[in-house]
């Protein structure tokens, strides 16, 4: 893994102390998450140079560039090459959204920045659909519009280091639906890395290519996405949602059933609808509810998705619930299951073993 970001910061505000020692990739989006309070917050603060972290041990820099050395050596936030994202954007309301941009453009240049050329302002614009915006001020917009124009904004001052602050968690279900898949295309077209402070995990799924996991200020686990969730920790951060995340292709789409193959390592997935070109590489989501595991090949059933696996490890129970991890054949990617503490004890589950993993629903992510 490239270490592009590396972060130590040792850093106490009031009764909380953020002590993290973390090496993070170059690009991609690198999802921040954890419980309320575990630090989240504080740590792309300090990334920002927001919070000054004391301390002779501290360092912050990305790629060739020390950002924070000990005490000795700190870069002002203005001149980190850098823009972020928050949970309210920061429009200012005396501007219109034209010149909210062009203002964030020429103040661009001072954080070591190149300013963008036309051209590629216009692919901004049009990327996240904002031209028909440019002519309004602020408080004629709505929450998610607003979020499109701050993330325009950040784009426009053409940042080394992205950073978002829980950008969708002020708007509701609907418009949130309405801007994951821009946030899914400034992924795509930002070359550097996005940091991204979520405790959804829907987005988190939808969006991360790279996890890090925060409690009470310290690492608790970090790593690329798919392995990380494997890992579980369940109680601090899903809740009811445990899930796999894998990598799979678009191997067949059938017409006549209205039905997608996703093959993944030669597992195939089936789920509904046709929207997606074939051959092109897709991520799927599976809840461990939707997964329930036989020990025999089981005769015919209304549920299409029915995958051979390797019962790898089972978890230790709790309050009647236990999660098996299932590899899938000739393949590293692996899917975990929820069955209960009765079922795992009358199957006689033993780890090694065959499993028929019987999938109610896959989702498509990006
Ligand atoms: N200026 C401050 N002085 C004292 N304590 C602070 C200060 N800023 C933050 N904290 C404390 O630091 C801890 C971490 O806060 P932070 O906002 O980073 O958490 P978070 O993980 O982002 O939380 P949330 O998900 O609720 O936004 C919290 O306990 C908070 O009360």
């Amino acid at each position: 893994m490239d270490a592009n970001i590396r972060v130590r910061i040792k850093h106490t505000l009031g009764h909380f102390t953020l002590d993290v020692d973390l090496s993070l990739p170059a690009s991609g989006i690198i999802a921040i998450t954890g419980p309320s309070g575990s630090g989240k917050t504080t740590l792309l603060r300090c990334i920002a140079g927001l919070e000054q972290a004391q301390g002779d041990d501290n360092c912050i820099s990305f790629a060739d560039q020390i950002w924070l050395q000990g005490s000795k050596q700190s870069i002002k936030t203005e001149q980190r090459p850098l823009a972020y994202v928050f949970q309210e954007s920061s429009l200012l309301p005396h501007l219109t959204v034209a010149e909210n941009i062009d203002y964030a453009a020429k103040r661009s240049r001072r954080r070591n920045c190149e300013p963008l050329g036309a051209q590629a302002r216009a692919h901004i614009i049009k990327l996240l659909d904002i031209t028909a915006l440019l002519a309004q001020s602020p408080e004629q917009l709505s929450g998610g519009e607003r979020q499109r124009v701050a993330l325009a904004r950040a784009l426009i001052a053409n940042p080394q280091v992205l950073l978002l602050d829980e950008p969708l968690s002020a708007l509701d279900m609907e418009r949130k639906q309405e801007i994951l898949p821009y946030l899914e295309e400034v992924g795509k077209v930002f070359s550097g890395p996005i940091l991204y402070v979520s405790h959804a995990m829907d987005e988190i799924a939808r969006l991360a290519d790279h996890l890090v996991i925060l409690q009470a200020g310290r690492v608790l686990d970090e790593g690329p996405l798919a392995s990380t969730l494997m890992r579980v920790h369940k109680p601090i951060i899903w809740g009811d949602d445990v899930m796999s995340v894998l990598q799979g292709q678009v191997a067949l789409r059938d017409e006549d059933f209205y039905l997608t193959r996703i093959d993944v390592d030669g597992s195939p997935f089936w789920l509904r609808g046709l929207d997606k070109n074939l051959a092109t590489e897709q991520r799927i989501q599976v809840l461990a509810r939707d997964i329930s595991v036989a020990v025999a090949e089981p005769g015919p059933s209304s549920i299409v998705n029915c995958i051979v696996c390797e019962l790898e490890s089972i978890f230790p129970p709790e309050r009647g619930e236990v999660l098996l991890r299932l590899r899938l054949p000739r393949s590293e990617q692996r899917l975990l299951a929820s069955i209960t503490a009765k079922s795992l004890q009358q199957l006689a589950l033993i780890e090694g073993q065959t499993l028929w993993a019987q999938i109610k629903s896959v989702a498509l992510l990006k």
